[in-house]
């Protein structure tokens, strides 16, 4: 289980401050996915490096099994390392593109000296190309990644960060670059890793409706806050902040009319810029009221698995 508290990450860029996460609390659970989404710049990157411990915070903590994982030291810090697992958005920038694909795989497997000989580090190789539907694999495994798709090499990415056993995973938007055709396929494997080995997994997205099928639970984020989480069906069904509704609003489904019915909520043209004190949201929301001008709503629940930051509940 790994858990974020109260984390702070703010970057200075000349004179001005950005808070890309401003006091984010957030936890994933024994073999839960769990969604992160918000559009861009809202801090679900920087929430996932966060948690791996490769962005430091100004404050907060995360918990690893209730250890604090900016004190692991040594052997510790080793197993952390290995354990906990990124993969990126763009598996070009992700990989050396000068290794064969055997080499990236086995790269991981030699640094934390998984294999006691150079028979089971093939094992372990063909396994994973296996594991992520790569076969023949031998024929991949002697490929350079430029000889690839793009979907092809997202699967290696995935491959490579599987033969390590972790037992977390952050996806920063594994599929948003890959073609339609080959995004369930991806998913698929999250989904076999966590029902086969238990893993747990940090999905970030900034299109809700994939994380439907993925999730368990699901976080929205906006300007480095969490304004809404719960669980993926309430959350989803009965969206409460006037934001979340708007993302599920912009999702292109085959009957717009329907969709329609449900919500008909629109992020607003900002009229005015944010003063400082009041919810993040009010400049765009049509529903802002003085009180959201005044004072940032704190998380509420309003059932044991849904939470909400809206003056509105
Ligand atoms: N290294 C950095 N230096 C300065 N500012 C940064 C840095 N990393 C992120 N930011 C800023 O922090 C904010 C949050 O960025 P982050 O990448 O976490 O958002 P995101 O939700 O993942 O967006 P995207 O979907 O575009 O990746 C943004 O305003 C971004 O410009």
């Amino acid at each position: 289980m790994i858990e974020g508290k109260d984390l702070r990450v703010y970057f200075k860029t000349r004179d001005v401050e950005v808070r890309a996460l401003d006091g984010v609390s957030v936890a994933v659970k024994e073999k839960e996915i769990v969604g992160v989404v918000g559009e861009s710049g809202s801090g679900k990157t920087t929430l996932g490096r966060t948690l791996l411990n490769l962005q430091r915070p100004v404050g907060g903590e995360v918990l690893w099994n209730g250890k604090n994982v900016f004190k692991l030291r040594g052997r510790e810090e080793r197993e952390f390392r290995r354990r906990n697992q990124i993969i990126y958005q763009n598996p070009y920038e992700a990989i050396d593109i000068r290794l064969k694909v055997y080499d990236v795989i086995a790269e991981g497997i030699r640094v934390h000296r998984l294999a006691s000989n150079k028979e089971e580090e093939k094992e372990m190789v063909m396994n994973a190309l296996r594991d992520v539907g790569l076969n023949p694999e031998e024929e991949y495994a002697y490929s350079l990644p430029n000889q690839l798709s793009g979907g092809q090499l997202q699967r290696v990415a995935i491959a490579r960060a599987l033969v390590l056993n972790p037992t977390f995973i952050v996806a920063d938007e594994p599929v948003s670059m890959l073609d339609m055709s080959v995004r369930a396929g991806i998913l698929e494997i999250f989904q076999r890793q966590r029902e086969e080995k238990g893993t747990e997994i940090l999905m970030i997205t900034h299109d809700i409706s994939t994380l439907g099928y993925i999730a368990d639970r699901i976080y929205v984020m906006y300007q480095g806050k969490v304004i809404e989480h719960g669980s993926a069906d309430a959350l989803l069904e009965k969206p409460l902040h006037p934001y979340t509704q708007a993302l599920i609003t912009a999702v292109p489904i085959p009957d717009p009319s329907e969709r329609a019915k449900l919500f008909s909520v629109k992020i607003k043209e900002k009229e005015e810029e944010y003063n400082g004190k009041g919810c993040k949201y009010y400049p765009r929301c049509p529903f802002a009221m003085q009180s959201c001008r005044e004072k940032e709503p704190e998380l509420k629940g309003v059932s044991s698995d849904h939470y909400v930051a809206c003056y509105l509940y």
